[in-house]
């Protein structure tokens, strides 16, 4: 890795618009994969860490420019990014493969079905397209720091996605919020495969690959969760109508790794003049307000204020101490709502907007919770009404509700430490898959503990 991350600098530095903090390196660790660590020196507030140019991002405009360039066969003069025209010959096999996208087509393209595309052809089609093994993508030394297969195995999507994992097991032991996000993404991944997967069957035809679609689509959850897990929020306006296609892939940045500490780590910046439309821009990385003094000490970024059950979802990871964690309490409520006041409740619940997604924080059981709760213990429609309107507190109904919520508490405690205890098992009777999953799970449910024990010294 420490060479392919030299080899990466290298292909960065024939940019004139590329920097790097040299106070800053690379490092492998077991628990996060690579990060950026401080080797001397130290880094102050506001001070550059990486400036990445346009040309050397992946990205909407960036891949549209590249493919074109095939579709032509004219590069455009003096951009950096083309520099290796002269690299390219005439029987390469993108000038056949990128000529059945038309352009109707590739506009029509969210960024990830794009994205996706595009590197699954550049990364893992294009030493089978080609007969000479000179014929490299200019991508390479980008997709040569990402993450295997292996390293993604994490994420929940991807046990439900694989045909036979071992992993599948796992997704009994996933509380419910994460059982939720893990339908969502699935669905989001099938429709994207929907999309790009006849383009496949077409080059496979053109270059008589004989490597199955099954085979295929095992690349294709790859590049999608390693796109997912690194992409950076940027402007892409030719996609402004579609929100989840606003983004960048940018070396180097993507290996900053995550702290739930917002507004004080790195941040981002990206700059462009103004009359340049089809470009994201240069993306720069400054320190934030901790500035870092010790050797070894670790620059992060914060993706979001994301909990447990997001991160590991989007990500395959899950921190110990994360104060954005909530639980999905919804499944409870819904079904305690329709065994007391069946439809007749659900329906009121809904006309009023309260109906579903019900969640507990550390400082507080959601306001829609408490609607719900009080209206399934008092059924007093009246008094509810007042209390959505704000006419009445909640502490009105405390005393009615709280045998309710305790008990309501301890259950929801009693079932946690019961997935601890069965995870605890599983994981010493399982050897093919690997404890981090299992503990990354456990991670969750500690959480959740966490929250529970807050809200029993208040009830
Ligand atoms: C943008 S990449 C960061 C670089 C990544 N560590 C690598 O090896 O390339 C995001 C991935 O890093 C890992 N990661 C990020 N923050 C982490 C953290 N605080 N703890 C553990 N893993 C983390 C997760 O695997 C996540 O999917």
């Amino acid at each position: 890795m420490e060479a392919n991350v030299a080899t990466l600098q290298k292909w960065l530095e024939k940019s004139p618009f590329f920097e790097i903090s040299d106070k800053i390196k690379v490092v492998d660790s077991k628990e996060s994969g690579r990060g950026v660590r401080l080797i001397n020196d130290r880094i102050q507030k506001n001070e550059i860490v990486f400036s990445i140019p346009s040309s050397h991002q992946l990205n909407f405009y960036t891949v549209l420019e590249r493919i074109h360039t095939f579709k032509s066969g004219h590069f455009s003069e003096g951009d950096e990014s083309n520099e290796d025209r002269n690299l390219i010959a005439d029987d390469d096999p993108r000038f056949r493969a990128y000529e059945i996208l038309d352009e109707t087509t590739l506009l029509k393209f969210s960024s990830f079905q794009l994205l996706a595309l595009y590197i699954l052809a550049e990364w893992k089609f294009l030493p089978l397209w080609s007969k000479s093994e000179e014929v490299t993508s200019f991508w390479k030394p980008f997709f040569d720091v990402w993450p295997s297969k292996e390293e993604l195995i994490s994420i929940p999507a991807i046990w439900e996605l694989i045909q036979d994992s071992s992993y599948k097991k796992l997704i009994h032991y996933l509380p419910d919020g994460s059982k939720k996000q893990l339908k969502e993404k699935v669905e989001l991944v099938m429709e994207d495969w929907e999309i790009i997967s006849p383009i496949l069957k077409v080059w496979n035809k053109i270059f008589n690959i004989t490597v199955s679609l099954e085979t295929q689509f095992l690349d294709f959850i790859h590049v999608y969760f390693i796109i997912n897990s690194r992409c950076l929020y940027a402007k892409i306006s030719i996609k402004e109508d579609d929100d989840s296609s606003q983004f960048t892939l940018v070396p180097f940045v993507d290996f900053l790794n995550h702290t739930a500490e917002i507004d004080v780590h790195c941040y981002p910046h990206v700059t462009k003049p103004k009359i340049i439309q089809d470009k994201v821009g240069q993306f720069t990385v400054r320190c934030g307000k901790h500035s870092y003094k010790q050797r070894g000490d670790e620059l992060f970024f914060n993706y979001g204020p994301h909990s447990n059950d997001f991160l590991l979802n989007e990500y395959g990871f899950t921190l110990k101490n994360n104060e954005w964690n909530f639980i999905d309490i919804s499944n409870i409520i819904r079904r305690t709502v329709l065994n007391t006041g069946g439809p007749k409740m659900q329906a009121y619940l809904l006309g009023q907007g309260y109906w579903d997604d019900y969640t507990i924080n550390f400082e507080e059981i959601s306001y829609r919770s408490l609607v719900a709760i009080c209206l399934v213990v008092t059924e007093d429609y009246d008094k509810i009404g007042k209390f959505i309107k704000g006419y009445v507190s909640e502490l009105y109904f405390r005393p009615a509700i709280d045998e309710f919520v305790k008990n309501l508490l301890s259950s929801l405690m009693q079932d946690y430490n019961e997935n601890i205890s069965n995870l605890n098992t599983l994981r010493s009777s399982q050897i093919e898959i690997t404890s981090w999953c299992i503990d990354n799970i456990m991670t969750i449910y500690e959480g959740y503990i966490r929250i529970i024990g807050n809200h029993m010294d208040k009830y």
